[in-house]
């Protein structure tokens, strides 16, 4: 009887299948649908086999619709389709066992089955941050602990989203900061605060589990594990974490794939009260080449932004800094600095340890005329480093995208804006011809750069939107 359902069960999907690999690419159908078995049939329902929750959660998401279509033809109009998960390496079970689910049209993707605690099902999934042929399962949290509370400095600047942190670190998953979002400009502390929260939390409850990445190296691990096939362990990995700190999400923009497989694990993660901390260079409504769906989720919680502390907070960090290294300073010369290196604190970091090095090296007292001297260079410094190269890199990076895509022959809009601004500012911030300007950026002619540069003019001048990106951009030149 069994033999007989399982020969109509395969019978009938193998007709679905015919159908469907007509309508999709093949790749596509390669992916999705051959790891696919089909387990059983009962009247009008189908049940199928899928490899992981995540996969089950893709068919679901991308192919609801023509699995729909194509088992309607085979069953008729009342015909269900019912997934099983197949859980490999279970504890004590060499045999791969299920997890059942229905199949919805974009109803919710998980159900009380799904809930179970992955960990016990998959003692032995693969860790991404683990050399292949070495395991184990404990999941060291990447985090800096010199990165603190206690050295992180409040001020007005970053009141909200360090209360906000704290209010996390104490009740992990338990507030409505969930996500909580920490965006500012460059070099103002976020990842410095990131980390503080997760060193907090593993103060506090040292049985979570916690783990800092950077969305660059997410990525990276999420391309290895295509490449290797390992994509169901990396997922699985992802869903173990009770507090997951992704630092730098603008990485994520334009790369569909990883956002894709980062909005499944956010899901999950979110529905089973774990905490979801991100950082960014720039607020949601500012990403560009994010999902909609995934940045109205970044919206969820709080988005909290960090901006340049004032001057008051900028001398607190250098008296934290000093205080750190053992270093006595005149007071007087604090607030030189503090007053004179307003880009970021990491510039100041900067710049205050150059000076406790010149006069160390030199054997000198640290006096006003030294701080001058080295502030005066430092400042300098930053500001002759405005060059073509450096202005291709500043806009590219403000756009996500790199510096060979800004200079290609694309007639790509986004890009081509992205290129003319470049030109823009090259035109304003170096002494370069415009012919000059043309054949660094992209090989073009001087008549294309002058067209960019009105271009741009009219376009600050006319819409909004790309008013703020030329503010953003400039902020960064001006210093
Ligand atoms: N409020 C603060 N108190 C003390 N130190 C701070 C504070 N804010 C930033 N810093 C220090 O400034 C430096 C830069 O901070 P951090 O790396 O966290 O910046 P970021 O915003 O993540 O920058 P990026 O956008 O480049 O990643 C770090 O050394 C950090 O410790």
């Amino acid at each position: 009887m069994l033999e007989y359902t399982n020969k109509n069960a395969k019978s009938v999907w193998n007709n679905c299948l015919n159908f469907i690999k007509d309508n999709i690419q093949e790749q596509a159908f390669k992916t999705w649908f051959e790891p696919i078995q089909a387990i059983e049939l009962t009247e009008n329902a189908l049940y199928i086999q899928v490899p992981s929750q995540f996969f089950y959660e893709w068919l679901e998401e991308h192919y609801v619709k023509i699995l729909k279509v194509a088992l309607t033809k085979e069953l008729g109009a009342g015909a269900k389709l019912l997934y099983k998960i197949q859980m490999e390496n279970a504890i004590g079970n060499k045999q791969p066992y299920t997890d059942q689910l229905p199949s919805t049209q974009r109803a919710p993707v998980r159900t009380q089955e799904l809930d179970v605690p992955v960990q016990n099902k998959n003692p032995e999934l693969k860790n991404p941050f683990i050399i292949p042929g070495i395991r184990n399962v404990k999941i060291e949290s990447q985090l800096n602990s010199n990165y603190s509370f206690d050295n992180f400095l409040e001020g007005d600047s970053n009141r909200l989203a360090r209360s906000a942190g704290l209010a996390v670190s104490n009740k992990p998953g338990g507030t409505s900061f969930n996500p909580l979002l920490i965006f500012g400009g460059v070099g103002l502390g976020k990842t410095h605060l990131a980390h503080a929260i997760g060193v907090e939390i593993k103060d506090l409850y040292p049985e979570k589990t916690v783990l800092y990445i950077s969305a660059e190296v997410f990525t990276q691990q999420y391309v290895d594990s295509v490449r290797k096939q390992t994509r169901n362990d990396f997922i699985y990995f992802y869903q173990l974490i009770d507090v997951l700190i992704v630092d730098d999400i603008q990485f994520l923009s334009g790369k569909s794939g990883t956002q894709d497989v980062f909005f499944h694990i956010f899901n999950h993660l979110h529905q089973n009260g774990k905490q979801v901390i991100l950082t960014s260079d720039k607020a949601p409504v500012d990403m560009q080449d994010i999902e909609q769906r995934l940045l109205s989720r970044f919206k969820w919680g709080l988005s909290a932004e960090i901006q340049n502390p004032d001057v008051d907070t900028r001398i607190e960090i250098l008296k934290g800094i000093l205080y750190r290294d053992g270093v006595s300073m005149p007071e007087e010369i604090i607030e030189y600095v503090a007053q004179n290196v307003k880009t970021n604190v990491r510039e100041l970091e900067g710049a205050i340890i150059s000076l406790i090095a010149q006069s160390s090296f030199n054997k000198r007292e640290i006096t006003l005329e030294l701080a001058k001297q080295v502030v005066d260079k430092f400042v300098k410094n930053v500001k002759k480093e405005i060059t073509i190269d450096y202005i291709q890199k500043v806009v590219s990076d403000y756009f996500q995208m790199d510096t060979e895509t800004l200079c290609s022959k694309t007639r790509k809009r986004h890009i081509v804006q992205a290129r003319q601004l470049a030109m823009f500012f090259a035109k304003k911030y170096t002494k370069a011809s415009l012919a000059n300007i043309g054949s660094e950026i992209g090989n073009r002619d001087h008549a294309t750069v002058l067209h960019a540069c009105k271009t741009i003019d009219n376009l600050i001048e006319t819409d909004k939107q790309f008013r703020k990106y030329h503010d953003d951009i400039n902020k960064k030149f001006s210093i």
